[in-house]
Formats: structure tokens, sequence, C-alpha cells
């Protein structure tokens, strides 16, 4: 599927491993400084999402994923123009994530996701994210 039509996509990798997810601190803007989100960014006219994550995530974390399913739905961005897509992603080989572009990486268990202050559009996928994260480390 490609990135059609004037809503713009943002795309999101909840990277887990041994039940943690992947949570990754932003460096800048300013507003968004020391916030924390899922590694991704701005999916290009004719990307798909998935390709969108694969690129992102090499690009900050010089890591090679895989994508699974979506994780709660699509959530509004500012003024409405953008929407927030998350996916389940796992690392495709021992590489281990390197912050290139983030201020600071941390895996988080279910019971640590409130631990860190994630950006407002995040707030539902994470509580979307808490129960499937549970059911992988029980
Ligand atoms: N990557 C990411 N962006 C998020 C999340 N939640 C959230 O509100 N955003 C917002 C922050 C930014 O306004 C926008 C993503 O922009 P970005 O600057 O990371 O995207 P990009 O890497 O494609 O950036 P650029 O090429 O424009 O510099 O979406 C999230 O979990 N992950």
């Amino acid at each position: 599927m490609g990135n059609q039509g004037s809503t713009r996509r943002v795309v999101g990798a909840a990277i887990v491993e041994a039940g943690r997810v992947l949570a990754c601190a932003r460096s800048s803007p300013p507003e968004a400084a020391g916030k924390w989100e899922f590694p991704g960014g701005k999916v290009e006219t004719g990307e798909s999402d998935v390709a969108a994550l694969i690129r992102e995530c090499e690009e900050e974390l010089g890591v090679r994923i895989e994508v699974g399913d979506r994780v709660g739905h699509d959530v509004p961005l500012g003024r409405g123009d953008a929407v927030l897509g998350v996916y389940l992603a796992r690392l495709r080989d021992e590489v281990r994530p390197r912050p290139l572009e983030h201020a600071e990486l941390r895996w988080l268990a279910p019971d640590e996701l409130d631990t860190v202050t994630w950006l407002p559009a995040d707030v539902p996928i994470v509580a979307a994210l808490r129960p499937i994260l549970a059911s992988y480390s029980r």
C-alpha cells in the first residue's frame, strides 16, 4: 500500500526483544527533546509503511528490522494533517541499536512503560502495547 491522499503518515516501530520494547528519547526539536517515541518518521510519497520503517530504523538506529502487526489505531498528529501508525517489529540479527539520532535508548518492560514521558500521540499506542508486551513475557 502506498502513501496516497493528503493526510501525511508518520510510522513508528515498536521493536520488541525479550518482552521489552525499545523506547527512544528525541534530541530535537526543542519542544520534543527529551520526550520518548518509537523510532520511525515520515512516510515518503509512494513508499509503503513497512519500507519507511525499515529505512528509518537503519538511519536512526543502524539496525535491520522485520515488521509485524499494527499496535492500536492511527492517532491524529498536530493539527490533524498527519497521523501516526505504529507496528510491532523485531531485530533481524544480532546488531544492537545505537542512538545515531536520539538522545537516549531504553528497553522497557511492560511495567516500566510509564517511567518515561511519551510524545502525546504515543500515549494511546503505549496503552495498546502494554498487554501485548505482557503476553510475550508470560
Ligand atoms: N518517529 C516518530 N515520530 C513521532 C512519534 N510520535 C509523534 O508524535 N511523532 C511526531 C514527531 C514529529 O513531529 C513527527 C515525525 O517526524 P520526524 O522528524 O521524526 O520524521 P523524519 O525522521 O521523517 O524527519 P525529517 O526528515 O522531516 O527530518 O511525528 C513516534 O512515536 N515516532
